[in-house]
């Protein structure tokens, strides 16, 4: 397997060589933002401008968040595909636009940000900090005579021997957190808002994004070990360790808050929980057996939130549920009731409900401890992704509630499919402008999305929303208002320029590479050009242009063109779609 990773691509213009990089963290590859990356060695220009001693190491910060990956063993390649997932996405460009876009000149800044990468880790440096670490898990810790993890479930064989990867993260001080990046980037940011914890806000939102990048790489390259959607994985965990323990571990002259006080330092254990165990408890505590009782958001801030401005968290007691709009796969959207001061606004209400392992509907309905954290990566994923976003085709997040969590979106009057229900009943089609102006606002969504790397993934009529639309029996007028906007985040991904390799999808919608699950050809952003085709073709015709997607699939995996059920010249405008028909490689 190595032999064949011989390199990764870090955007269009640099790729990674891993067996260039330094063996030795003492002397790393510093790669500098917006720049092309130096190769350090002790009389190499870049090394000696940019380095006037190591960085303050991390773990001797005030404040820091901790996040465990562990493993049975270490998959090879695991850190330079990490390393090159997280140079190749947002998080790079986000933290280093937003400790760059602070009061001092650009100029100074740029050489106070850089990031440093050797064959196991990474690290990003901040003037002179070490302000976030990615490297191998050493175990056990010095100081610990091992660790032990708290959960109600059974855990990953041989904690003895576990390997994997640590997170750090540290908090920097308020006067040094420039700026919170979760917010829309296209919205003015607010320091009131965040103001509150504006630094617990920016290293929560880190260490989510890294603890994402990981789970990423797992899922497509190390699928075993996959823990986030296999729920029953007993190789691998997240685990995030007791602060005190974690802090004692390093100096155990800093324990001062220890309960009993006794324990000698070789006695000392390190405790720590694993993310489905804190997601259960969120709303209530955690205890440490050697420090006491522990809020969830000391321990793991995400599962939390914390990374949100305190207004987009909506107490629960402000929104009331009042009758079922719709139901998927995993939720179930309600018509709700918000109160915001005195006032109240209709919304949309998404719980999502995953009683079963997402990936494998077949197995048994899920512990509380692994329901509650599919619970929480669905709606992480969702809320995550559509917190960040601002566009009018774009479905807006208004806010969530944490206990139970549930997205409150903005309402709809209805989705696509069912106008298209309404339409066929009274037997009239859309008219073509209709056409236009609906499948236009569709790919202004797309286009805002794929200029950001988003891979929607689930782009079909029952996923666009609608607000303004012609009635059937309406002939169309100048005054006719169309306003549809793309709903359902819930498996959009941020990708890199090798693409994703998950399955994930409606099947009527995905084009063959997918549908085939093929290892060789990576799912891109042309995943969604193939399925606006699809939708182009049932807004025309009104029906799935393949039937079954089952008969799809017997016959691209016998090498055969699926036949299209309706013939061209049978509905204006199909003549393009049977160019485009079975290869999204046609944009
Ligand atoms: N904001 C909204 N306003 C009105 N109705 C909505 C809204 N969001 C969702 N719905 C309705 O609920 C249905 C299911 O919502 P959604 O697609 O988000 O759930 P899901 O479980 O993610 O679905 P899927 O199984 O397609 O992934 C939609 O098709 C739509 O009819």
């Amino acid at each position: 397997m190595r032999k064949f990773e011989v390199m990764f691509k870090l955007d269009e213009e640099r790729h990674l060589i891993p067996s260039l990089l330094p063996q030795d963290e003492a002397n790393p590859f510093i790669i500098m933002p917006q720049s092309a990356p130096h190769v350090s060695n002790d009389t190499g220009r870049g090394l000696t401008e940019l380095r006037v001693g190591p960085p303050a190491p991390i773990s001797s910060q005030p404040d820091i968040l901790i996040r465990y990956l562990c493993l049975p063993f270490t998959p090879n390649g695991f850190f330079p595909r990490l390393i090159a997932q997280v140079m190749n996405s947002e998080l790079a460009t986000q933290i280093q636009a937003s400790l760059m876009a602070g009061p001092l000149d650009s100029a100074h800044l740029l050489n106070q940000v850089h990031w440093e990468a050797w064959r196991t880790g990474m690290s990003l440096v901040w003037n002179h900090m070490e302000i976030l670490r990615i490297a191998p898990l050493s175990w056990p810790l010095p100081h610990s005579n091992g660790a032990a993890i708290i959960s109600s479930l059974p855990l990953p064989e041989e904690r003895e021997t576990l390997q994997g990867m640590e997170i750090m993260v540290a908090v920097l001080p308020e006067d040094q957190t420039l700026c919170c990046p979760i917010l829309p980037p296209d919205q003015p940011h607010d320091s009131d808002s965040c103001s509150c914890n504006k630094s617990r806000c920016m290293a929560t939102w880190i260490l989510q994004k890294v603890t994402d990048l990981a789970e990423i790489v797992m899922e497509d390259w190390y699928e075993v070990f996959g823990f986030r959607r296999n729920l029953n994985n007993l190789l691998s965990c997240m685990t995030s360790p007791c602060p005190c323990c974690f802090m004692a571990c390093h100096d155990p002259r800093k324990d001062a808050s220890s309960e009993n006080g006794t324990r000698s330092e070789a006695g000392r254990k390190l405790y720590m929980f694993t993310l489905p165990y804190c997601s259960l408890n969120s709303e209530g505590r955690i205890a440490c057996p050697d420090h006491g009782v522990l809020q969830v958001a000391q321990v793991a801030p995400d599962l939390v939130f914390a990374d949100f401005a305190p207004a987009a968290l909506i107490p629960n007691k402000d929104v009331k549920l009042l009758e079922r709009l719709g139901e998927g796969g995993f939720a179930k959207v309600y018509q709700g009731l918000l109160t915001i001061g005195t006032e109240q606004m209709k919304v949309a209400v998404k719980e999502l409900a995953p009683s079963r392992n997402p990936t494998d509907l077949q197995t048994p309905e899920l512990e509380p401890e692994n329901r509650s954290w599919a619970v929480y990566h669905e709606a992480s994923v969702e809320a995550r992704m559509m917190y960040q976003l601002n566009h009018p085709h774009i479905l807006t997040l208004m806010g969530i509630t944490l206990h139970p969590i549930r997205l409150v979106l903005e309402l709809a009057r209805e989705d696509l499919a069912s106008t298209v229900v309404r339409y066929q009943k009274k037997n009239k089609r859309f008219s073509r402008r209709t056409l236009r102006a609906t499948l236009m606002q569709i790919a202004d969504a797309m286009a805002y999305l794929h200029s950001r790397n988003i891979l929607f993934r689930d782009l079909k009529p029952g996923n666009v929303l609608v607000w303004d639309f012609p009635l059937p029996r309406e002939q169309w007028n100048p005054d006719s208002q169309i306003l549809v906007k793309v709903a359902d985040y819930g498996i959009s991904k941020q990708i890199s320029p090798q693409g994703i390799h998950s399955k994930a999808g409606t099947p009527q919608y995905l084009p063959p590479e997918v549908l085939l699950n093929s290892e060789h050809e990576a799912a891109s952003l042309k995943v969604d050009v193939y399925s606006y085709g699809m939708v182009m073709y049932y807004l025309f015709s009104f029906g799935n242009p393949f039937g079954s997607s089952l008969l799809v699939g017997s016959q691209l995996r016998h090498s055969r063109r699926p036949e299209l059920q309706t013939k061209v010249g049978e509905h204006a405008g199909l003549h393009a779609f049977q160019i485009a028909h079975t290869r999204s490689e046609v944009d």
